[in-house]
């Protein structure tokens, strides 16, 4: 696989509104999108856009949200995964696996509406990476 750009940070807070507010008063940022909720992942989202990358606030929907035991280790929520783009989601995965690498699950729609899988953090020195098939349409 090739390492795409970076396309968002996931920040896992307990409160879009109060980390909107923050990003909009400590960090001058001006583009924020409406919250939207993705149920078939278990969590409210918003976008934060910084010039070359965006924020992606993550909220749980529920207690069974992979946001929900997040923040049970980390109360006041933080950086959560990285999200970068690749053009071919399978050829990805199947490097992955290739390679050794746990890759959690299938392939399914993310915030951007093209198919995302995540990497465990162990593979990844601790971090949990998430990739994502970059849009056929720009
Ligand atoms: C709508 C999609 C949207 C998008 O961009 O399109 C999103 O990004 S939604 C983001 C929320 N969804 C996910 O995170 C799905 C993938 N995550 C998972 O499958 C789990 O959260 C997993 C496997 C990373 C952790 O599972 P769980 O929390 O149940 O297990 P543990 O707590 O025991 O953790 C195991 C091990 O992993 C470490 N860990 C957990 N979360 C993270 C993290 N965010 N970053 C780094 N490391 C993490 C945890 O500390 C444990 O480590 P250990 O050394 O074994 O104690
Ligand atoms: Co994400």
């Amino acid at each position: 696989m090739t390492l795409g750009r970076l396309n968002h940070v996931g920040v896992a807070t307990p409160s879009i509104e109060r980390s909107v507010e923050t990003y909009r008063t400590l960090l001058g940022a001006t583009v924020i999108g409406v919250p939207f909720d993705l149920p078939a992942q278990g969590v409210r989202v918003c976008f934060v856009d910084a010039p070359n990358t965006q924020i992606e606030l993550i909220e749980p929907l529920d207690d069974a949200s992979p946001i929900a035991g997040f923040l049970r280790k980390n109360p006041a929520g933080g950086q959560h995964h990285l999200c970068f783009e690749v053009a071919d989601i399978h050829a990805a995965i199947a490097d992955l696996t290739g390679n050794g690498a746990t890759v959690l699950g299938e392939p399914r729609i993310g915030a951007h509406g093209t198919p995302i899988v995540f990497v465990h953090p162990r593979d990844m020195g601790g971090l949990l990476v998430e990739l994502m098939e970059e849009s056929k349409d720009h």
